[in-house]
Formats: C-alpha cells, sequence, structure tokens
C-alpha cells in the first residue's frame, strides 16, 4: 500500500502513527487488495470504514466463482486406487514419514464432556451513536467575546467481529449487540471521548449473511468484519467560525449508527469429512485416529454436533478430521436430522464416505449418501473421496466387501474402527488425498463461498 494512501478531505495528510495503525488493520482483512484500499482512503470515521468494508465485501464477490472453474476429477481417483493397492500388496512397507500418522500414547479422559454446541444464531447489531457538537460562546473577565468554544463530540462505537482460534462456538452470541454512543462536545473546546469498539470473538469459519446473501467469511485468525459503522462525532460550533461569521450559533447533531441484523454460521473448518448413515461407525473411527472423544452408541443419531479431532504424522503435519451427525435417504426433505448440518463440510478438502460393510449392498448406502450430498450442493459430492468399509471385524462383512468392490470404482479402504484395524493404509491414503489437492492448488478456505440456501 503506498505511503500517504491516508488523507483526510482537506488533504492534509493524517499522522503517521493513525496512518500505521490503519495500515494494520487492513493488512488483517485477508483479501485487501492495494486498488481496494486506495479507493476509499481513510477520510473521517465513516469513511474509514467504509474502506475496511469495501475490502472485505469486494473480496468475497472476488472467490465466488472459484468452485466453479475447479475440475474436480483431476486424476486423485486412479492415484488413491493404485496407491491403496499398492498399499495393501505391501503391508510390511516401510512407509515414508509424510504418510505414517502417530499413533496417540496418552488416552483423553473418557468422560463426557456435554457442551452447549450453537453454530447458527441470528443477532441484531446496533452501533453507537456519535456525540453531539456543542454550541458555546466564550466569555472571559478580560474579553466578552472570546469566540465559539463548542467542541466536536465523540465517535460512537462499531460492532466488530473478529475471527479467533480460542472459541469454537456461537453460544456466547447474544441476540442483541450495542455499541455504546460517543460523549457530546462541551464548552472549552473540550471534545467528547470516542467510544470504545465493541470487538465480539467469534470462531474461525464463522459467516456472516444479510437477506439471505453471505456478506462476509472470517477464515483466518484475526479476521475481521465490522459488522455495523458507529456514527460520526457532530461537529461543535468552533468548526463553523469563519471570517464573516465569527459567534456560528450552529453545531452538528451526531451521526446515527448503524442497525444491521445478520444471520450468523458457523461452518467448521476440517480437511477431511466423515459421511455416513447413523451407527456406520463415523464416531468410531474418529475415536480410533485421532484423541476426539464423540460419544459412540448403538443407537442411531448419537451425534448432534460436529465434531473435529487431529490426525498427527511423522512429518509434523496434522490433518482436521470432522465427524457430523448420520444422514439418511431423504434427508434433503427434512428427514432425520435435515441436511443442513453438512455445511460444516462445506469447506472439507476431501471426504471419507463411511459404510456399513456388515449390512448388505453396502454400495446402496453410498449412492444414497452421494445423492443427499448433491441434493444440498451440486458438485459437493464429487470432491476427492475414497470409501471406508468399516465394521470388517463381523463375519458377513468379508462376502459385502468382495461384492462393494465389485460395485464401486474409488479408493476403497476395509477397517475396522471399533478394533483399530487396518488404519494405516487409510490414514496414508488420506494424506495423499490431501496431497495431491494442494498440489492441483486450491486451498481448502477458498472452497465453496456460494451462498448458502
Ligand atoms: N463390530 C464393530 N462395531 C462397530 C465398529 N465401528 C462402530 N461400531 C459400533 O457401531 C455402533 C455405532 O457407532 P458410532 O460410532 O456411534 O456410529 P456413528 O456413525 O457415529 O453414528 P451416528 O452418530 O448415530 O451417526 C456402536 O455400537 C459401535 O460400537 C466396528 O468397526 N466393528
Ligand atoms: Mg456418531
Amino acid at each position: 500500500m503506498a505511503a500517504g494512501a491516508f488523507r483526510l478531505s482537506s488533504g492534509r495528510p493524517l499522522s503517521w502513527a493513525f496512518q500505521n495503525q490503519m495500515r494494520n488493520v487492513l493488512q488483517k482483512i485477508r483479501y485487501c487488495s492495494n486498488d481496494a484500499a486506495s479507493v476509499g482512503g481513510v477520510d473521517g470515521w465513516q469513511r474509514g470504514v467504509v474502506v475496511l468494508d469495501t475490502v472485505q465485501r469486494s473480496a468475497w464477490r472476488g472467490v465466488e466463482n472459484v468452485e466453479k472453474s475447479y475440475d474436480w476429477d483431476d486424476g486423485w481417483n486412479q492415484k488413491g486406487k493404485e496407491f491403496l493397492k499398492w498399499l495393501q500388496d505391501n503391508p510390511d512397507v516401510e512407509l515414508e514419514d509424510k504418510y505414517t500418522a502417530i499413533k496417540k500414547v496418552k488416552n483423553k479422559s473418557d468422560k463426557t464432556m456435554a457442551r452447549h454446541f450453537v453454530d447458527y444464531r441470528r443477532v441484531k447489531t446496533c452501533a453507537g451513536d456519535g456525540g453531539n457538537g456543542c454550541i458555546s460562546l466564550l466569555s472571559t473577565y478580560q474579553k466578552e467575546k472570546a469566540g465559539p468554544d463548542g467542541a466536536d463530540g465523540g465517535n460512537g462505537a462499531h460492532v466488530i467481529f473478529e475471527a479467533s482460534t480460542k472459541i469454537r462456538s456461537l453460544n456466547h452470541l447474544e441476540s442483541f449487540i450495542r455499541g455504546q454512543p460517543g460523549e457530546p462536545g462541551r464548552n472549552k473546546d473540550c471534545h467528547g471521548k470516542n467510544a470504545e469498539n465493541k470487538t465480539i470473538q467469534v470462531p474461525i469459519g464463522t459467516i456472516f449473511k444479510t437477506g439471505g446473501e453471505v456478506v462476509a467469511s472470517l477464515e483466518e485468525n484475526e479476521c475481521l468484519f465490522i459488522a455495523a459503522r458507529g456514527g460520526a462525532g457532530g461537529k461543535g460550533n468552533a468548526f463553523f467560525a469563519t471570517d464573516v461569521d465569527q459567534a456560528p450559533l450552529i453545531a452538528e447533531f451526531g451521526g446515527k449508527g448503524e442497525v444491521i441484523e445478520y444471520e450468523v454460521e458457523l461452518r467448521t473448518m476440517a480437511d477431511v469429512g466423515l459421511i455416513g448413515f447413523p451407527n456406520a461407525g463415523k464416531s468410531t473411527l474418529l475415536r480410533a485416529i485421532s484423541r476426539a472423544r464423540p460419544k459412540v452408541a448403538s443407537y442411531p443419531f448419537t451425534t448432534l454436533n460436529p465434531h473435529v479431532g487431529m490426525v498427527h504424522y511423522a512429518d509434523h503435519h496434522q490433518l482436521a478430521v470432522a465427524d457430523i451427525p448420520g444422514l439418511i435417504e431423504g434427508a434433503h426433505k427434512n428427514r432425520g436430522l435435515g441436511i443442513t448440518f453438512l455445511r460444516h463440510i462445506e469447506r472439507c478438502s476431501c471426504l471419507l464416505y463411511v459404510l456399513d460393510t456388515s449390512q448388505p449392498r453396502p454400495w446402496d448406502q453410498l449412492h444414497v449418501l452421494m445423492h443427499e450430498l448433491e441434493q444440498y450442493q451440486r458438485g459437493l459430492s464429487k470432491r476427492p473421496h475414497a470409501v471406508v468399509a468399516n465394521k470388517m471385524d463381523l463375519p458377513e462383512a468379508k462376502e459385502n466387501l468382495k461384492e462393494l468392490a465389485m460395485h464401486i470404482d474409488l479408493p476403497l479402504a476395509p477397517v475396522s474402527a471399533k478394533m483399530g484395524g487396518q488404519l494405516g493404509p487409510l490414514l496414508a491414503l488420506l494424506r495423499l488425498l490431501i496431497d495431491h489437492k494442494a498440489e492441483h492448488g486450491i486451498s481448502p478456505a477458498a472452497i465453496s463461498p456460494t451462498p448458502l440456501r
């Protein structure tokens, strides 16, 4: 950003300290471009904010069509199948560090930490009004008409959302968020104090929508979104003094703060999403490959919220794997738990379809799952994916696996999540798919910023 880009409308440059401060704020915004930053400049309180807002929104539009231009079938399927076959044919081979997932040595407590998880909220943001300017004429002992001394009011507080790694859900968001108003100006040129901005921390992956349209998405730590702009302080009468009117009796009211309602949604950020029917063993699998502790039980719809676990590899790379509630046939017609929770896998680079191989015709499960994903968002089911044939420890699974392999043309990893069997090749395959994805130059964060239904 060119030095001196920030000027007042009078043309007077702002102080270096303030310019640096603004530069830091702009740098925090992910898609900040020189163009957008220089369009507005920082011209007083509201326009400074307009700049940030413009940058954020224009950036959003810029990435809208990423998914459409990306060819999903770029060889991952063939590569995955060959790699998995090679792994299965050579079970004793020593793998590279990057394909070797590190086993967890220390178990977490089995206590279920039931915490209320909120991934959707409606909030009304109401920024602070600016303080009114003051009308006052100074009169001193030596000089009865010493001129106007009514000062300017302070600026109202913005309502700002900041992405933070420390926050995991939206349950702390109140339905009404109000910024403080600026103080009014006083006589003797005492300017009103600016109100302190109201900053609320939200998890990374939070999306803000107004009228069904996505207006902001916070995808990186410390990313900011100014949800409602505070009103500027009104000018006092001292500001309006001119050569011809040395004692003006006019002052400005403070500007009104913006009032905007948002639908706030959380989309979990993970590299891999586990998709499957209820009871297929998704949570068991996540427990087996990571230190996450989602609840496991033999009844359907045990998992009601997404859980994310981290898989560690010997080269210190980590992959985030998300376990989401089970899908059933007709979920897009709101059967079962519906499909709205699929937004949690929208940003996943790869998908793992977890099938219960002990059930007859497991390939039918796969077709239903893919169909439901397509109903939610076209192209979603075609992300690089693999099939996990779970429950291989059960006797009927062996026969079903043979038939499954004949029915599908995808990387197929037979595992037993409960017994911990054959997890190594699956984790190596995951890494291969993720690396393949990274090589083909699309970051998980950039995937699918298409507006939600
Ligand atoms: N025999 C056997 N049982 C398994 C295996 N994996 C999971 N199970 C059992 O299947 C049942 C369901 O497992 P969950 O992990 O809760 O299944 P889920 O897919 O998370 O189910 P929802 O949360 O309801 O969608 C539990 O009783 C598990 O013990 C496996 O590999 N072998
Ligand atoms: Mg579960």
